[in-house]
């Protein structure tokens, strides 16, 4: 759950920005002013923080910098504020957050800040995935250590709160920390936090995250950039089940269990003595990899529809389904930046369309004219063959579709579909984004047209009418109703 911090009276326009993140799954933290405000952050850390124009920003910027209390800052005031919002900028503030506050605005702020709100859950359909998902729910409850790896934007941290959620500590607090975002310093005692006076700027005590973390689940993510030397601390905190602040102190007990998702592979940077042997065996107790897009082709259009779906909530359109070439257009292209990639495209085509479905000229994909030997392999492997090929450009694939009716772009896509998947009806209807009935019924009438329709899997492939051919000596005829 993303932690938010208010600071400023909550009875003006910041009070809608609060119900707008509460609404989406934040967490409240609420304070009147900026002391009062830092005095929150050394207690509890925040995951953004909202800060009213009219309190002085500057200071509680330049106060978190001194005791190195890494949160993002968004100044918040009226748009003719403008210079005081550019003073606040200048003085370290991530942003400024125009009010009355935009509900979409705020969301994007808490997702930059590595603080989505919390979804339902992973959209899994495609076997690859749901394997993953079912081996997730047998560890879930499990108190060992999790390594999390994928490619940037694949759902670590989507399965991570997964994870806490399903487990015992779901009651507890889900603090995540992304391990590249911060410098060295500013790093460790965000980990370990610190005592009052452990170097010039410390003026009071701070919690870290293994403290905040407390009875509930730790994310260290993009953990493969963490310096050596911090390697060792963790190392130590998992041995110990204790942290030591910075600045001295007695340790004090943590009981959190550990979480690390990385997108560099491990086992190959403790081989090149850039990641401790004894830490990698530790984190990796139990491993999940999550597979690219490319590699779970039947996850695209349910992620996809989801994605529409939120946007067009979260945006005050009207809920439009997708069109079919625009899905055949989301099928074909090869994903590098994986499900982050698709969220944004179909956020973008929530956004840009027109009419009553979103069709592909909404649907901006970024052209990538070489993919990677080893992507272009697994995407032909695993790609439904309506793709034309993965290293075509999208655009010229629907270029190529101009001209040709509707309806025969669809009987295509179906039967293409259809044979990809061996004739299976319930996992081609999956595909395709519709319901098995509408399936049957389309095939139906493509047989009645005299096309030959791929045949259910242990099923023989009925003649089309006009090709009725007696059968051959020795052969019955199948008496069994043909599934169409
Ligand atoms: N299975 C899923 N269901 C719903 N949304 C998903 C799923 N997987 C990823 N997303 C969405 O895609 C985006 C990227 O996911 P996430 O941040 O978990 O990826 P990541 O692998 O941790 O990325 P990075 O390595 O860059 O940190 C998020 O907005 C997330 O909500």
């Amino acid at each position: 759950m993303a932690r938010l911090l208010i600071v400023g009276s909550l009875e003006g326009e910041l009070g809608s920005a609060a119900r707008v993140a509460i609404a989406r799954g934040a967490k409240l933290g609420h304070a009147e002013g900026v002391a009062a405000g830092l005095e929150r952050l050394r207690a509890e850390g925040a995951d953004l923080a909202l800060v009213d124009l009219r309190h002085d920003v500057a200071w509680l910027v330049q106060a978190m910098a001194a005791e190195r209390i890494a949160c993002p800052v968004v100044a918040c005031g009226r748009a003719e504020d403008g210079d005081a919002a550019v003073r606040a900028i200048e003085a370290g503030a991530r942003d400024f957050l125009p009010l009355p506050p935009d509900a979409d605005l705020i969301i994007a702020m808490l997702q930059a800040a590595g603080a989505a709100p919390s979804r339902e859950g992973p959209i899994a359909r495609d076997p690859a995935m749901t394997m993953l998902l079912a081996r997730a729910a047998q560890v879930a409850r499990a108190e060992a250590s999790v390594l999390l790896t994928g490619e940037s934007g694949t759902g670590k941290e989507v399965l991570a709160r997964h994870l806490h959620a399903t487990s015992k500590r779901a009651r507890g607090p889900f603090v995540a920390l992304n391990c590249a975002a911060l410098p060295e310093t500013l790093l460790e005692s965000e980990l370990f936090g610190h005592e009052k006076g452990a170097f010039s700027g410390a003026v009071a005590t701070r919690k870290g995250k293994f403290e905040q973390a407390d009875g509930g689940t730790l994310l260290l993510d993009e953990i493969g950039e963490m310096d050596p030397r911090l390697q060792a601390k963790i190392l130590r905190v998992i041995q110990e089940r204790e942290v030591d602040r910075l600045g001295g102190g007695a340790p004090i007990k943590v009981d959190v269990r550990l979480l690390a998702a990385t997108h560099r592979d491990l086992a190959q940077e403790v081989a090149r003595g850039r990641f401790r042997e004894d830490l990698y065996f530790r984190l990796n107790v139990i491993a999940l990899r999550i597979p690219p897009l490319r590699e779970r082709p039947a996850d695209i259009l349910p992620l996809a529809e989801h994605f529409a779906l939120h946007y067009a909530r979260a945006n005050g359109l009207p809920e439009r389904g997708l069109s079919l070439v625009a899905r055949q257009a989301l099928l074909s292209h090869a994903w590098p930046g994986n499900v982050r990639e698709l969220e944004n495209t179909i956020h973008r085509a929530v956004l840009l369309a027109e009419g009553h479905e979103i069709g592909p000229e909404a649907v901006e994909l970024t052209p990538r004219a070489v993919l990677t030997e080893t992507e272009a392999v697994a995407t032909l492997q695993a790609a439904p063959a309506v793709a034309s090929g993965p290293a075509t450009a999208p655009a010229n694939r629907v270029a190529a579709l101009v001209g040709r009716k509707m309806e025969e772009v669809e009987r295509d896509l179906i039967l293409e579909t259809l044979s990809h998947c061996l004739g299976n009806r319930t996992r081609a209807a999956e595909i395709l984004g519709i319901s098995i009935r509408t399936l049957r019924n389309k095939l139906q009438d493509y047989r009645a047209a005299g096309l030959p329709v791929p045949p259910a899997p242990g099923q023989m492939a009925p003649p089309a009418p006009g090709q009725m051919a007696p059968p051959a000596p020795g052969q019955m005829t199948p008496t069994l109703p043909v599934a169409v």
